[in-house]
């Protein structure tokens, strides 16, 4: 992979509030390119998870375009498009029945086909997180919301995506397990030196600085810029 050129392009991207003239985010340009760490910060309520969704086409634009390696992508692309860019959210929706069917249910999805739930691998970053395999059997009815972020966060690094986005994906976890899941998010990112990239809205500027080597802000009109 070209290490210079983007993977992920948004050029004049804006999306109103539905129903409405309001725009929540507009006019943003960014590029994010195989490799990147690229932390997004500002204030609350100025737009970083609608600018998240829009990126992986969680929800639709109003105005601008998204190119995915040079290239708009249609509608036929947009199942291969959402296997590359992964969006984990805040507080995640996860389905009835224990950690393991969750974890598993991806790859019964026509998208994964041809691959096939590694429990091995998920049992070693299990582990990483400080957790045994037993965690495995918990019903999802039973878990804390720093649970759930494990389980989202092993959901997407599991299927190995280009672009992973985090939106504020360690905000219910205690600090040893903060620390744990940026360790295992390091790990993951290194392992495909230069193929990978993350992008992870926080508002903890420490978190921040030990993770990302760019920063863009994004202000209260729904903006981004470089910082
Ligand atoms: N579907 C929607 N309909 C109407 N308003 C929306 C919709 N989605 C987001 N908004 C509004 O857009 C604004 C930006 O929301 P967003 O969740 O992106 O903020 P944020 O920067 O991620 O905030 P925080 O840091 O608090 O998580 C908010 O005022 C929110 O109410």
């Amino acid at each position: 992979m070209d290490r210079r050129k983007p993977v992920l392009q948004a050029c004049g991207l804006g999306r109103r509030k539905p129903g409405s003239d309001q725009w929540l985010i507009h006019g943003i340009c960014m590029a994010v390119r195989p490799g990147d760490r690229i932390a997004l910060g500002g204030p609350s309520g100025s737009g970083k998870t609608v600018l998240l969704r829009a990126l992986c086409l969680l929800d639709p634009i109003d105005e601008g375009s998204i190119e995915w390696k040079g290239e708009p992508i249609r509608g036929d692309a947009l199942p291969a498009y959402r296997k590359e860019v992964l969006y984990v959210h805040q507080r995640p929706a996860l389905l009835e029945g224990n950690v393991e069917q969750n974890l598993g249910y991806p790859f019964s999805l026509r998208a994964h086909r041809g691959r096939e739930f590694d429990r091995e691998r998920i049992v070693a970053l299990l582990d990483a997180l400080g957790r045994d395999a037993a965690f495995l059997r918990k019903s999802n009815r039973n878990l804390s919301g720093g649970e759930a972020q494990i389980v989202a966060l092993l959901r997407a690094i599991q299927l190995d995506p280009t672009v992973l986005l985090l939106d504020e994906a360690t905000t219910s976890l205690d600090p040893a397990t903060v620390a744990a899941a940026e360790r295992l998010l390091d790990r993951w990112w290194s392992e495909a030196p230069g193929e990978r990239a993350i992008i992870l809205i926080s508002h903890n500027p420490e978190q921040a600085g030990r993770f990302a080597d760019r920063r863009l802000h994004m202000s209260a009109g729904g903006t981004v810029s470089e910082r």
